[in-house]
């Protein structure tokens, strides 16, 4: 063997794309000279994932099987999805909410290999070089954090860099999007996180978060440079900070093909999953009182999408206002409030609408005073406040209404308004409950983006759309609110999300034709045709 062919077949063992570790065949053992550099059991993927599988239940916590498991990633795409896709159920918590979040706080702990790019800001005239890249000539999916705003974990600088990664193991899993496909980047301006910043294991720019002008031109060019090196690319903004995510999306959605995740993805997961409680309890959209307690990305994405559906279902839009209540930092949310953000000012209620409100302070009206005078049918947490869910909440909300639709949606366990159980006791069963991480109670719904995001993307690539509409995440939300769940649940398992995923595709394309911002030839849009195209986790 020629020392190029050496050099030839060690590159193979060490490209996570091309890797099939045992699994190589004697035939390409001999083509590709791999004798020797494999021990000599030839295996099968099922193999690798009974002696992966084996391997996890060892482990002594969650956080080093999420290592674990990243490792698998850097080391062989093909069985780290196949292990994922195997048991959903019990991957996702690992690879995904919550264990990321951990993975997330500790990723210069644990980083080895390079996955993704990280575009800090000493290296803002080189965008355009480091995309330069042949290895991501097939790029179509990009999920894109500035680590500002992880979860309910706050600002993790570069190591915000597990979501993006952790989002596009679900475009594999769910959309079945080519691993060599998608693309993580992490945006590093600095942290103003300290501890980050002063650990000296801490992998990203140890600097102070640039801000203002100097953030506004950094992105600018990031994004002229993603337009310009991938045309028609799919970009997910994901854990951006409160007016960055809603400037960025605003700014740009015109301009690429994107979408806001915390925004509009969890607005249509919450959307569609109310829509399929209301079938349950029976009281049309229309007729619900909703209360929201976090009114920034998340929050107030799900307040403006339920506008939306509220109105499609007969309501002016003052009407559905007038049925929608937000709780923010300082309270309730008035429009005398100084310096209300813009997405707040629309949320609103006028002090008017409170006079005859039964008050327990003299100060900003809380959670509890608004709970006890709006008698909200539904309670929706994007808050990162743990346990702002109390008891005198939860039993004031139960005191008003027979089936109470309950959803702490912040992440990960650790950040989330309540525990469904506490829940579940409080209003002795009654509550319909959806939490944004899993929590293993038998009969509580998962209300988490992974039910939309990733047939979002796959309805808009396939559709070739130039824009994702709103309108299009108010259809992803219906089509994923018919579904509905199994037994007391509201959505269908997590073992079902690849079908969820094709089936909110289907919905998404069709309405990109509706509205005019498809591309492709409508003949050639078939549920068929978008489900062939999805890639499978197997050897070639
Ligand atoms: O990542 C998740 O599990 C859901 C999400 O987008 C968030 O909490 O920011
Ligand atoms: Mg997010």
């Amino acid at each position: 063997m020629s020392p190029a062919f050496h050099a030839a077949a060690r590159a193979l063992l060490a490209d996570p794309l091309t890797n099939k570790g045992t699994a190589f065949t004697n035939e390409e053992r001999e083509t590709f000279g791999l004798h020797g550099l494999l021990p000599p059991h030839v295996g099968t993927l099922d193999s690798q994932i009974e002696r992966r599988m084996r391997a996890l239940e060892g482990m002594k916590d969650d956080f080093h099987r999420y290592a674990f498991l990243r490792e698998l990633q850097d080391s062989n795409e093909v069985l780290f999805q196949a292990l994922v896709q195997r048991d959903l159920p019990r991957m996702l918590p690992l690879v995904y909410t919550p264990t990321v979040g951990e993975g997330c706080e500790r990723f210069s702990e644990i980083w080895r290999r390079p996955r993704g790019l990280f575009l800090s800001y000493p290296n803002r005239d080189r965008i355009a070089d480091i995309l330069a890249d042949p290895a991501l000539d097939r790029v179509k999916v990009i999920v894109v954090s500035d680590g500002e705003r992880i979860l309910g974990l706050g600002d993790q600088g570069a190591g915000g860099m597990g979501i993006p990664i952790g989002k596009l193991a679900l475009y594999t899993a769910c959309a079945g999007i080519h691993p060599a496909e998608v693309l993580p980047i992490l945006i590093d301006v600095g942290t103003d996180n300290a501890a980050r910043r002063e650990d000296p294991l801490y992998v990203g720019w140890r600097n102070p978060r640039i801000r203002g002008a100097e953030y506004d031109a950094f992105m600018e060019s990031f994004v002229a440079a993603v337009a310009d090196r991938f045309p028609g690319v799919l970009l997910q903004w994901e854990d951006f900070a409160g007016k960055n995510a809603y400037d960025l999306l605003e700014r740009y959605r015109g301009r690429l093909l994107s979408f806001n995740d915390d925004i509009q993805g969890t607005a249509a997961t919450a959307v569609g999953t109310l829509l399929s409680a209301i079938r349950r309890t029976g009281t049309p959209l229309t007729e619900q009182r909703v209360v929201l307690f976090g009114a920034g990305a998340a929050g107030s994405g799900v307040a403006e999408l339920l506008v939306r559906a509220m109105m499609a279902d007969g309501l002016a839009e003052a009407e559905a206002r007038a049925r929608i209540w937000a709780v923010d930092r300082d309270g309730l949310v008035l429009s005398d409030i100084p310096r209300l953000p813009p997405q707040q000012q629309a949320l609103a209620h006028d002090p008017a609408d409170i006079v005859d409100w039964t008050r327990t302070g003299a100060n900003a009206i809380g959670l509890l005073d608004t709970v006890a005078n709006v008698r909200p049918t539904v309670l929706i947490g994007a808050s990162g406040q743990m346990g702002a869910f109390g008891e005198g909440v939860i039993r004031a909300m139960a005191a008003g209404v027979a089936q109470p639709v309950i959803f702490p949606l912040s992440n990960p366990i650790s950040r989330a308004e309540a525990h469904p159980a506490d829940l579940l006791a409080w209003t002795d069963g009654r509550a319909i409950v959806g939490t944004g991480s899993p929590f293993g109670v038998a009969g509580v719904t998962q209300v988490n983006n992974v039910y939309i995001f990733p047939g979002v993307g796959l309805g808009a690539l396939a559709s070739g759309a130039r824009e994702v509409t709103d309108g299009m995440f108010m259809a992803a939300a219906r089509a994923l609110g018919a579904l509905g769940g199994e037994g007391a649940t509201l959505l269908p398992p997590i073992t079902r999300l690849r079908e969820v995923a094709l089936h909110i595709a289907v919905a998404v394309a069709r309405q990109a034709l509706v509205e005019g911002v498809a591309t492709v030839d409508p003949e050639t849009l078939t549920r068929e045709a978008i489900a062939a195209g999805m890639w499978e986790a197997t050897y070639p």
